[in-house]
């Protein structure tokens, strides 16, 4: 068996658009669903939902029926953590709250085997299919996927050195935590976190690098997919859920 090539590294390079759902459900149903939907991605967010590496698993499983592929964001830019994720099998990871080009560095190290980085070693875990992949430990520093999240006002002004830190696949804008960094607490479509995020794209664009963000507003998406951004996520599983469920009950219920 060969090591897997990750499509989504190659989108990355390519700068090819990828439309993805953000799933905070920690539900397996819900990412199988995810997968079969037609969307290129599916942020497995282990940051801010109850997801941890035993429930990631079943996660990836679910996500294995699907073609979305799985983006799992660890809680923190954290070596250990990034390599139990990186072990149980995700390609790609998104690593929160990289403030400064080193600790992008960090990140990097994080996800690659000496002597390019320190990943801890195990080739028999399930990122090798339990050993059964052919030459996985030689391989897999290049198939995987490093994205790094800036999401704050002081990380935008890195965002060059950072994005032109070797291994740094693409550059994803968290735009919540953006807004709260510049003074606008849950108003991520206040015009100073817009200008910023424009700023952002614009000089990744420059220099050739994937840029992604979140939003659930749809003319957003739109927004953002011609200001240059590659990787959107559009939707949030547990955001239609609860959104889905009122409708139905005031439809049903309406005079
Ligand atoms: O700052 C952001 O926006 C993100 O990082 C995304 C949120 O954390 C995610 O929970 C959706 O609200």
């Amino acid at each position: 068996m060969d090591v897997k090539t990750n499509p989504f590294k190659a989108a990355m390079r390519s700068r090819t658009k990828q439309i993805g759902v953000w799933s905070m459900s920690a539900s397996p149903v819900a990412v199988e669903i995810i997968g079969n939907s037609g969307f290129d991605w599916v942020c497995l967010d282990a940051e801010h939902s109850p997801v941890d590496i035993s429930n990631l698993v079943t996660l990836l499983h679910a996500g294995s029926a699907g073609k979305a592929h799985p983006v799992v964001r660890p809680a923190w830019n954290d070596p250990v953590l990034l390599k139990r994720v990186l072990d149980v099998g995700a390609q790609t990871v998104l690593v929160p709250f990289v403030q400064n080009a080193e600790e992008a560095r960090q990140a990097v190290a994080a996800c690659r085997y000496p002597p390019e980085g320190i990943r801890g070693v195990s080739g028999s875990s399930r990122a090798s299919a339990y050993g059964q992949m052919n030459g996985y430990l030689k391989k897999a520093n290049d198939e995987i996927c490093v994205l790094v999240q800036l999401e704050t006002g002081s990380a935008l002004q890195n965002l060059e050195e950072i994005a032109q830190v070797e291994g740094v696949d693409g550059v994803f804008i968290g735009p919540s935590d953006l807004a709260a960094s510049l003074g606008h607490l849950g108003n991520p479509g206040h015009p100073d976190v817009q200008n910023a995020i424009q700023e952002a794209i614009e000089k990744l664009n420059k220099l050739g690098k994937a840029g992604g963000i979140l939003t659930t507003d749809i003319a957003a998406a739109r927004k953002y997919l011609e200001w240059g951004f590659t990787f959107v996520a559009s939707a949030l599983d547990i955001q239609l859920l609860m959104g889905g469920l009122k409708n139905a009950l005031h439809e049903v219920t309406k005079d």
